[in-house]
């Protein structure tokens, strides 16, 4: 079905979102942008002008955008990152407004089989602590936060399964009593759209697994076909509550 969607953030991934949005027949109604005064001033359209709100924006604003829509009733799709800390706020605010709100640190369908990779291979290594595990993420130069979002699910992925490691920890703030943390590197290089590597070392070999996006395609046709599917879902969803992939 055809919707109304409103976009906040009209940067590099609005931009995407907007084309893949259109040509899979639907509206854009406004993009909400801080860069200039010629974006749509939210405030100007009727409750019911939107069915759908997709927001990448920044760590710092999502927060406020997110709770403008749930005081606005318009549902939500979030693919911003590095706000996380204050989920459970944001979970609490849908709650009281009887809100929908779908977040992902990750939209595409290829990244959310590597999460389930991920685990899969972590499950395996449990019972061989002797090989170490570290990740290394790397992203445009334009990226503001660091570890990725992407960066932090695939190591809480790991978590759930590695007895010997209890949290992660940025490559820059590494001490020498971390071994119970699996290290994130960050590399910032040119234009890349996001490539993620899990890697177990011993003395003898490595096993490791990455997913390399080619675009952001994959990231921007996820996010709509979220906003297709939350609309009438009142909650909080993620990729696990649209995807029905079938684990073995
Ligand atoms: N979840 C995913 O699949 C996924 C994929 C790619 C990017 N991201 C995340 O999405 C976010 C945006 O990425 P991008 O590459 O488009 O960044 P970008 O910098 O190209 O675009 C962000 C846009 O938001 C605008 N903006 C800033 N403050 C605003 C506000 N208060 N209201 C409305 N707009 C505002 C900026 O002017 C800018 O145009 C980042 O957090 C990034 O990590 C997530
Ligand atoms: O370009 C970005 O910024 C990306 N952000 C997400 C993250 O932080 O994981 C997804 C990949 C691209």
């Amino acid at each position: 079905m055809s919707m109304n969607i409103l976009l906040f953030g009209y940067g590099k991934m609005g931009r995407v979102i907007e084309q893949i949005a259109l040509d899979r027949g639907h509206q854009i109604v406004g993009r909400v942008d801080r860069k200039d005064d010629s974006g749509t001033d939210p405030d100007q359209l009727p409750d019911d002008a939107v069915d759908v709100v997709i927001e990448f924006t920044t760590p710092e604003s999502a927060v406020e955008n997110i709770t403008y829509c749930f005081q606005r009733g318009w549902p939500v799709v979030c693919g911003t990152t590095g706000w996380l800390s204050r989920l459970a706020e944001v979970e609490e605010l849908c709650r009281q407004h009887k809100g929908s709100f779908f977040y992902a640190s990750n939209y595409s369908i290829g990244v959310n089989l590597f999460f389930r990779l991920n685990k899969i291979l972590a499950k395996f290594m449990r019972n061989y602590p002797s090989y170490h595990v570290s990740m290394t993420e790397i992203h445009h130069t334009e990226k503001k936060d660091a570890p990725s979002g992407t960066a932090i699910t695939l190591a809480q992925g790991v978590l759930e399964h590695l007895p010997h490691k209890s949290r992660w920890i940025d490559k820059s703030d590494v001490q020498s009593a971390d071994d119970d943390a699996i290290v994130i590197e960050s590399l910032r290089e040119g234009t890349v759209p996001g490539t993620h590597t899990i890697r177990y070392d011993s003395d003898v070999d490595r096993i490791e697994i990455t997913h390399t996006a080619h675009s952001r395609q994959g990231f921007a046709l996820g996010a709509v076909v979220a906003a297709e599917w939350l609309p009438g879902h009142e909650g909080v969803f993620g990729m696990d509550d649209l995807l029905n992939f079938n684990e073995e």
